[in-house]
């Protein structure tokens, strides 16, 4: 693939939009944004841009229609100020006049952030480029840019109409996050020795299944080790019985119908490992349980698990690592993701950290030694990228270098 970088189109005194990816934690109970990690990632690009003298507009998405963390981008806006230092007009629309006019009006030189683009219901859609190049928010938006950059390395396994519509119309290259991701995610992980071991939590089931699946038919993956909700899934794939509350929480999330996809995996061989225990709660008390039997609803992995867990750690060459192992929002739920994330940091082998929920478990951690850690912001693009899935994003870019900056 040839993916343009700000290097290969040098934009300057032009009007430039930027996707980025600062869909970050969100506490429920507040609504306050839990950690800034992802927000921090784009300001080198961004700077970079204004730098040259370019407008920059911001676009990026926040949550799921649905979902708790689907929010509008206000505090982000907020946030963003700070760690660029400068101002950052935040725009409560995404395409509609208003936008339009703040963008038609903007001063070269200066930042704006459009509201979260999954308020347009267009973009939800997963469709091809050239479908996403004709959508209303493409239609609407491109007549007011010379370009288009995509950093939102996070998002690149989407195909929607932010992400894949606009390289088709816009001169367009990625910045610096998307660049420097791929780049170092490719070598160290072509160039890096066995055993390879992949721990996977968190609660994108259906993400988590496509990504083991692909790690399993290409032999990437000497262990899978799971937390999170992909657990559970294994664990009821096995024949366990997690009970009606848990059954429930996975229904819920409208994954059962995904157990006999979990286990044809299981029954081929796959090297997943399914928890042994689980931290439970019920009517406010915290305890565990053996995973054949469970009574309450499941928070974490338990300790037993994270020992095992810890142990595969110590012996493995690359550690791959994405997706909480439980509800890390509540302190209470925090300590295995954290306990295999330092014990991960401090074996022998090189870690590579991603996903929202994990890198915001770096932030008590200290300096990293960026010879033996690799901190990405993706989460699902990361794995699918490593398991050697095409990414939409890079792909429309790589259309858009064929088919746009040769014209
Ligand atoms: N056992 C569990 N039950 C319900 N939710 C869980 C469980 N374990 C983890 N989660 C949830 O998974 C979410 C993070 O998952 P995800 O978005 O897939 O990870 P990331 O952002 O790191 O890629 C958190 O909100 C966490 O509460
Ligand atoms: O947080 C993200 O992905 P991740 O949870 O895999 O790290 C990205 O912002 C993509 O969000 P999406 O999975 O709702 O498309």
């Amino acid at each position: 693939m040839n993916i343009p970088t700000l290097d290969d189109l040098n934009f300057s005194n032009s009007k430039v939009l930027v996707r980025i990816d600062i869909n970050s934690p969100v506490d429920s109970k507040t609504g306050k944004l839990l950690d800034d990690s992802r927000i921090k990632a784009h300001v080198e690009t961004i700077r970079e841009l204004v730098s040259r003298g370019n407008g920059v507009v911001l676009v990026s998405h926040q949550g799921r229609p649905g979902d708790n963390d689907f929010t509008d981008l206000e505090e982000h806006s907020r946030l963003l100020q700070k760690h660029l230092d400068m101002e950052v007009e935040f725009v409560g629309d995404v395409m509609g006049p208003y936008a339009r006019e703040r963008i038609r009006n903007m001063k070269l030189g200066s930042v704006l952030l459009l509201d979260n683009v999954r308020f347009v219901s267009e973009e939800l859609i997963e469709a091809s480029p050239l479908q996403h190049s004709r959508s209303f928010l493409v239609r609407r938006l491109q007549p007011l840019f010379q370009g288009y950059v995509n950093d939102a390395f996070a998002t690149a396994h989407r195909s929607q109409a932010s992400l894949v519509g606009f390289p088709l119309v816009l001169r367009s290259s990625a910045g610096r996050v998307m660049e420097k991701e791929v780049s170092a995610l490719a070598k160290v992980f072509n160039e890096g020795e066995e055993p390879k071991v992949f721990i996977m939590g968190g609660g994108k089931v259906l993400d988590s299944l496509r990504i083991i699946e692909n790690l399993v038919k290409r032999r990437l993956a000497d262990r899978i080790l799971t937390g999170g909700l992909i657990a559970e899934l294994f664990a009821v794939a096995k024949g366990l019985d997690l009970g009606k509350d848990n059954l429930q929480v996975l229904e819920k999330a409208g994954v059962l119908s995904l157990v006999p996809r979990a286990r044809k995996l299981l029954l081929s061989g796959a090297p997943v490992e399914i928890p042994v225990d689980f931290k439970v709660e019920k009517g406010g008390q915290v305890y565990e349980e053996p995973a054949n039997k469970v009574t309450a609803v499941i928070k974490d992995v338990g300790s037993t698990t994270v020992g095992i867990y810890s142990s595969f750690i110590r012996d493995a060459k690359i550690i791959v690592m994405r997706g909480p192992m439980g509800v890390i929002e509540d302190e209470r739920f925090r300590e295995s993701s954290r306990t295999l994330l330092k014990n991960s940091l401090e074996s022998p082998g090189y870690l590579i950290v991603g996903g929202g929920h994990m890198i915001s478990l770096l932030g008590g951690i200290g300096p990293l030694d960026s010879s033996k850690v690799h901190v990405s912001t993706g989460g699902g693009a990361l794995l699918l990228f490593l398991a050697g899935e095409r990414l939409p994003a890079l792909e429309a870019l790589d259309i858009s270098a064929r088919e746009v900056l040769k014209k």
